[in-house]
């Protein structure tokens, strides 16, 4: 017995120990304060939610959030504390007010890890930038090229890779001697090479390189996937990034984009230098002529020529393939919605004719069903399916409920949640139906105008505002000419089809288990 009380005073002398204490008496009274004295303690919630961000950091920790949310929110209604300072909101009517053009809601801090750490320095991305001021800096000079317009311009970049996805595909899955033909393969994993690779096609002229290997050869795809794990627990817990990789003395994480950095600096060098490889033509120019034109009218440097090059990579190639392979999953597992589609591409006259045997833009977008088709699959699984967090600007915000919410507090907008709202979408909310956005047989005018105007505005699957999605027009057109032009050279079907694949939502919900067999349309 006094052997052990000496322990126990020898463990009090203890700095460490001491130490300890100290943080526990501080968490808990940091728990306590945030349960107590906190402004959002009236909004229902998780226990444990009122008290600590570990409850979402553990449930995005298993990568299921989006389900843990439409859960709560069907227990609680449409404010749910999720976190001391962080209430999700299902109210799709709030969206115009806080995803606006104004700027004063800003992005929380959620966003940082995202950024880089250069010669002991953080350094922003147009993602990542919450000075509102600097962002619209950053982003002016290259807008244009991101808009519908400008992307067009882009189009022929597209063929060559998607004209690259068929022939790969047809290659080993198609025509593969060897009795390989006609076996179950993973589509999905080929979707993700080919959305890497039109990012170097588009960027600078010269895929990254994965439809030609068939496989991840330099680990990037791998390191995305955990970059992406690491900056959803960032989301919840913001100061992890501090901890973990910008602070001043050992950096642990996130696993680096060095080599997609290496590569960016390889071919801006290489265009400077005329030494360019790939098929990059004066006459087609691609972002990287467009980036290093904005350096010669002195809006940018060569470190931020690098971080536009590599926003395309981090915030495009993922979002797109997850879009993509939703049109195709959410289509194959209802085969009267794939043959309408096909139906209706044949009855608009469409071949797979344009260059390389790829549909064109303005012939596919003119087919009313397959608009319908892309916007309810991006609906059912949103490129970004975790809560798009704000700040509370000052002067505090009231709810559709008639509480208010005072300045600073955090309301956090989930796409995926606002896609399942009922009121908007309907009872049938959950189901995979593209006919909802078409006008419907006796429905008047105005009536319908008015339902897809409440549809536009629930739809916060490319942001909104200021801040919405940079590459909404070169992602979407990807989705709709990928889709059409599988859909019109081949017959496709899932391999499994009772199967329901797996998501991991990790912000970006990545998919597993598209496996498909395919062939030469009859
Ligand atoms: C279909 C695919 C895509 C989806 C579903 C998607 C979704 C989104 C969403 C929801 C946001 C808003 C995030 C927020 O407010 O915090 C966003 C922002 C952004 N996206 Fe996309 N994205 C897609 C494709 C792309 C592509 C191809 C690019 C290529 C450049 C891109 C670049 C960006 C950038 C730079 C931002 C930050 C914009 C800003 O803060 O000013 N995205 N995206």
């Amino acid at each position: 017995m006094i052997a052990s009380y000496d322990v126990v005073l020898k463990l009090r002398e203890s700095p460490i120990l001491s130490l300890a204490i100290a943080s526990l008496a501080y968490l808990l009274a940091y728990a306590a304060k945030s349960y107590a004295g906190s402004p959002l303690r009236r909004y229902p919630g998780p226990w444990l939610a009122k008290f600590t961000n570990l409850w979402r950091l553990y449930h995005v920790s298993r990568g299921s959030f989006h389900h843990v949310l439409v859960r709560a929110h069907e227990k609680y209604g449409p404010v749910v504390r999720i976190g001391p300072n962080v209430l999700d909101i299902d109210y799709p009517d709030l969206n115009k007010t806080v995803f606006n053009t104004k700027g004063d809601w800003k992005k929380t801090e959620s966003v940082l890890a995202s950024s880089a750490m250069v010669d002991g320095h953080v350094v922003h991305n147009l993602f990542s930038q919450t000075d509102a001021a600097k962002h619209a800096r950053e982003k002016k000079p290259i807008a244009k090229y991101y808009s519908a317009s400008g992307v067009a311009e882009l189009e022929p970049l597209m063929d060559k890779t998607i004209a690259q996805l068929c022939d790969e595909l047809e290659r080993r899955f198609v025509d593969a001697p060897g009795g390989a033909a006609g076996k179950p393969f993973d589509l999905g994993r080929w979707i993700l090479y080919y959305t890497w690779d039109v990012v170097g096609a588009v960027t600078f002229s010269e895929p990254l390189g994965y439809l030609s290997a068939g496989r991840d050869f330099d680990g990037m795809l791998a390191t995305a996937d955990k970059s992406l794990d690491y900056f959803a627990l960032c989301l919840c817990v913001p100061a992890l990034d501090w901890w973990l990789a910008k602070n001043p003395v050992v950096r642990l994480g996130p696993a680096g984009f060095d080599p997609a950095v290496g590569n960016a600096v390889k071919h801006l060098v290489a265009r400077y230098q005329g030494t360019d490889g790939g098929f990059h033509s004066a006459a087609q120019p691609d972002f990287l002529d467009h980036f290093i034109a904005a350096k010669s009218d002195g809006a940018a440097d060569d470190n931020q020529i690098v971080s536009w090059l590599m926003i395309n990579v981090l915030a495009g190639a993922d979002t797109t393939a997850i879009s993509i392979r939703s049109a195709l999953y959410y289509c194959l597992k209802n085969p009267r919605v794939w043959q309408r589609l096909r139906a209706e591409l044949a009855a608009a006259g469409l071949t797979a004719g344009g260059g390389g045997g790829v549909a064109t833009y303005r012939d596919v977008r003119s087919v009313a069903y397959v608009d319908a088709v892309v916007r309810e699959a991006v609906r059912m699984l949103p490129g970004v399916s975790l809560p798009i967090e704000r700040y509370v600007p000052a002067g505090g915000v009231r709810l559709r409920d008639g509480s208010f919410v005072p300045e600073g507090a955090i309301l956090g907008f989930n796409p995926y949640v606002l896609g399942r709202n009922r009121e908007v979408w309907g009872v049938d909310a959950a189901e995979f139906r593209p006919e909802r956005w078409l006008r419907g047989d006796g429905e008047a005018a105005d009536a319908f105008a008015a339902r897809l105007q409440a549809m536009n505005n629930a739809d916060l699957s490319f942001g909104g505002g200021s801040r919405s999605c940079l590459g909404k027009h070169m992602g979407l057109m990807q989705v709709y000419k990928v889709v059409a032009t599988l859909a019109l050279r081949y017959d496709i079907a899932l391999a499994y089809p009772d199967r329901e694949w797996k998501v991991i939502n990790s912000w970006f919900p990545r998919q597993e288990g598209l496996e498909a067999v395919i062939a030469k349309r009859a």
